[in-house]
């Protein structure tokens, strides 16, 4: 089998997120799911949430489904890097996507939400496609969607083609020749704790001129907007920005809209993928304001480099789990 669903940007003016359309139960609920590369549950809002946490999202209500099962007992509760946070209790049901459909899927449904979802008024949950080790159901832990497809898929493998400001595409079971140009390089993946943690082989400010072959262990993260990295990195690629600063007060580094941006260069292996000064011109701090907040960020206070949808969007991305599993980037 094959599946292959839209990621369709949350906000037209924005990447802050993509989310993808996914039918629940029986009959179908849609629901349009935000696929996080960068965590392993898959849960929803709920019709088991307090009214007033819930801002025009989508939700899934198990007892309209004649497939949803109470998992007696079990339990989630969630906080991501940015501090949001869900928890609830768990169903079984029927979940399907792009064309996939996995009978008795742990769907967790939401009882609580933190405000930051509650005001992210299109994205109605999450679906994991880390490793099913960080899924935070218990007693038993349950496993990811595409845990439970893989035996099902033609190949074990997702790609993400992510796209600037437009619908892009993950694809399961199988890789798109027609995605991407050239060949795909791929490198070794480091299963534990269960992000998709791979080493860059080094950056360069601007094209690939003076590249800086330095390893940058980070994890490919279709959940986060931007790309978090080292300060010496981050310092060597602003010192080239006019009037940037790394504002306390926005939360990271700024520099007015009309600054000239450098491009910037990653390695993966011999490659050499360069994401546009449009990417990093991320948004103005807030509506209408000629300041602008960088698509590249500082990694110091995550403890963890993640390279997010700035830098997914520059490449096709396969996301391979056979045994070792491995990470391959390729142009397009
Ligand atoms: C550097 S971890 C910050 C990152 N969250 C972001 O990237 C949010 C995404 C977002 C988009 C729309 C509405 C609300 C939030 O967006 C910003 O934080 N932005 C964008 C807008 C900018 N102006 C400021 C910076 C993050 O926790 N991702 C997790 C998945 C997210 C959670 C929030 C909802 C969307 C999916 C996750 O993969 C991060 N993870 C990765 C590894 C380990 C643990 C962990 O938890």
């Amino acid at each position: 089998a094959t599946g292959s669903a839209p990621a369709v940007p949350i906000d037209e003016r924005f990447d802050i997120a993509y989310v993808t359309p996914v039918t629940i139960g029986t009959p179908p609920q849609t629901l349009m799911l935000d696929f996080d590369t960068g965590s392993s549950d898959l849960w929803v809002f709920s019709s088991h949430m307090p009214p007033f946490q819930v801002r025009g999202q989508e939700i899934y209500t198990p007892d309209e489904s004649s497939t949803a099962r109470l998992l007696e007992g079990h339990t989630w509760s969630i906080m991501y890097g940015d501090g949001s946070a869900s928890r609830g209790n768990v169903y079984v049901d029927t979940f399907a996507v792009g064309g996939l459909t996995v009978l008795n899927q742990a769907v967790q449904t939401a009882q609580q939400v933190s405000a930051s979802f509650t005001s992210a008024t299109n994205i109605d949950g999450l679906v994991g496609l880390g490793f099913s080790t960080l899924n935070t159901v218990r007693p038993e832990s349950q496993l990811t969607f595409f845990d439970n497809a893989k035996a099902s898929l033609d190949n074990p493998v997702f790609t993400a083609d992510l796209k600037y400001m437009a619908a892009g595409t993950y694809d399961f079971g199988f890789i798109d020749r027609a995605k991407y140009t050239g060949e795909i390089t791929y490198v070794p993946i480091d299963p534990d704790p269960g992000y998709w943690i791979f080493t860059s082989s080094g950056y360069a400010v601007g094209a690939s001129s003076n590249f800086s072959a330095t390893p940058i262990i980070g994890i490919a993260d279709t959940g986060t907007s931007l790309v978090y990295l080292p300060t010496a990195v981050l310092t060597a690629y602003y010192r080239q920005v006019q009037g940037a600063t790394n504002s306390r007060s926005y939360g990271g580094y700024v520099f007015p809209c009309d600054s000239a941006l450098p491009s910037f260069t990653f390695g993966v292996g011999e490659e050499r993928f360069t994401i546009p000064a449009s990417y990093i011109r991320y948004a103005p701090v807030t509506e209408g304001s000629a300041t602008c907040f960088g698509g590249l960020q500082s990694s110091s206070e995550l403890g963890i480099n993640i390279w997010g949808d700035v830098a997914l969007k520059a490449a096709f991305v396969v996301f391979d789990s056979r045994s070792p599993p491995r990470i391959g980037w390729a142009k397009k």
